[in-house]
């Protein structure tokens, strides 16, 4: 049988681990697909510029529209990433006739309801295994492994550079500017590294599970979203001395009055697995009625991690190309005509626990003011930790951990607490998950 043709588009970590991952494993790739891979074209913007792969035997070109109206090719595989030019590209690959695998999570949740509409009308596939915490085969668990449960909530480290960011912190205490720019170095930051830090990209990332695990269409305006950038190396020390970790998560709950579906820094007991995931991994931590807890582990981006995902849905394209496009797997993992329009959440209507950590004055009833106030607001503290006044400040740091209580209500308390003469500057709060 003829190989199958595909084309790149974009050559840079992700393309360029492609590449070498389709030339290392060929022969076991095709034991696997039934038939031969051959990368014909792939494009890139400087022809020039050196590259992490070798290109012998592919016709490049800088102009990635060539490829998506090539009539060889059969799978276009996205790998610029972005809006534009990628949604277009991908729009006219699918309108001539190609399936399409991508590793672009923003464009899927900001236009993968587009896209899918476009590739069922086609009968095409549209596979996206590498958008979500790299090579973890995270999509594939959910809509297939996990297709008998009725998913309850799901957790998980879903962006390697702030994960990587937050370790080293952590770890060596190191600079927040200075990790940043080593994990630019090392490829697994976005193009605008705005994104990994501020909780974009794994909102783009959480939208996707979200959709997937609950069946409801993808919906990234939705989702709460707060970054890093905020997490001090103090913050991350006295979460240490009261037995938790700080870790961004992404957080996608079912409660009774809608779904939850939120992005930010958050303490997590120390003891869990999950608080243990450290650098680039990433992990997601899936509760299913009939499974129970299961987490699922890996690297969660650079160049041969993400290309085990995308060479992953090649092969699954592929074995799919002689089937009934009725037959597949849908890309929502619910049927089109199932996808339910559940509410999603305000943050204010969010319950959590908190960390709070207050600036205070060293004289008494300071404290004692405070806890009023929580306790107007029904708020329980569950552990208090008071540092040493650290030197040349005139406030002592107050660590306080809240029990479980609605975003609304804490901001009223904090408004309070702020307002009080004997509290320096804002309170700075980072929510609490236990995760049991
Ligand atoms: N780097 C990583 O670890 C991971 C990246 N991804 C996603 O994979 C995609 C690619 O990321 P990387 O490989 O890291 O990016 P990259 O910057 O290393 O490579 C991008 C490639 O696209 C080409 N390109 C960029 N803009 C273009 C344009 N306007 N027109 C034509 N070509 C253009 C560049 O020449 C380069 O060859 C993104 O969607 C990213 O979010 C997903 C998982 C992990
Ligand atoms: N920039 C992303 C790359 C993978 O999706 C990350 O750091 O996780
Ligand atoms: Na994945």
């Amino acid at each position: 049988m003829n190989p199958v043709k595909i084309g790149i588009l974009g050559l840079g970590t992700v393309g360029g681990g492609t590449v070498n991952v389709l030339r290392r494993n060929a022969d076991e790739i095709t034991r696997r697909a039934g038939r031969e891979i051959q990368v014909c074209r792939a494009s890139t913007r400087d022809l020039t510029r050196s590259r992490i792969c070798d290109t012998t035997g592919i016709a490049l070109t800088d102009d990635p529209y060539e490829i998506v109206s090539d009539p060889d090719i059969q799978i276009v595989v996205e790998t610029i990433g972005g809006e534009t030019p990628a949604r277009d590209l991908v729009m006219k690959a699918l309108a001539n006739g190609k399936h399409v695998v991508t590793a672009n999570k923003m464009l899927i949740a900001l236009h993968g309801n587009e896209i899918f509409a476009a590739a069922r009308e086609r009968g095409l596939m549209v596979a996206f295994e590498a958008a979500v915490a790299g090579g973890i085969p995270i999509i594939k668990t959910i809509r297939e492994g996990l297709a008998g449960n009725k998913v309850e909530w799901l957790a998980g480290i879903i962006n390697g550079t702030s994960n990587f960011i937050l370790t080293e912190m952590w770890e060596k205490g190191r600079d927040f500017a200075d990790v940043l720019q080593e994990a630019q170095r090392l490829g697994y930051a976005e193009a605008d590294p705005t994104f990994d830090i501020e909780g974009v990209d794994a909102a783009h990332k959480l939208t996707i599970l979200a959709s997937i695990a609950f069946g409801i269409p993808l919906q990234f305006g939705k989702v709460y979203i707060e970054g890093i950038t905020g997490i001090t190396a103090a913050d991350v020390k006295y979460a240490e001395a009261l037995g938790y970790r700080i870790k961004l998560l992404g957080i996608a709950r079912r409660t009774p009055k809608g779904i939850e579906l939120r992005v930010h820094p958050t303490l997590i007991p120390a003891r869990r697995l999950i608080a243990n995931v450290n650098g680039v991994m990433n992990a997601v931590l899936i509760k299913g009625d009939a499974v129970g807890p299961t987490l699922h582990y890996g690297a969660g981006a650079g160049a041969e991690p993400t290309a085990s995902a995308v060479v992953a849905d090649i092969v699954d394209v592929v074995r799919t190309l002689t089937s009934d496009p009725e037959n597949r797997v849908p890309h929502l993992a619910f049927q089109p005509a199932a996808i339910s329009e559940i509410p999603i959440l305000p943050i204010e209507a969010i319950e959590t626990a908190y960390y709070l950590r207050l600036s205070a004055e060293d004289k008494p009833g300071v404290l004692a003011d405070v806890t009023r106030i929580l306790a107007a607001h029904h708020i329980s503290i569950e552990a208090v930790l008071q540092k040493e006044m650290p030197e040349g400040e005139s406030h002592l740091p107050v660590i306080m951990l809240t029990q479980k209580v609605t975003e609304r209500e804490l901001n009223a308390a904090v408004r309070e607490i702020e307002a009080l003469p004997t509290i320096k500057g804002a309170v700075k709060r980072i929510r609490l998950e236990t995760l049991g």
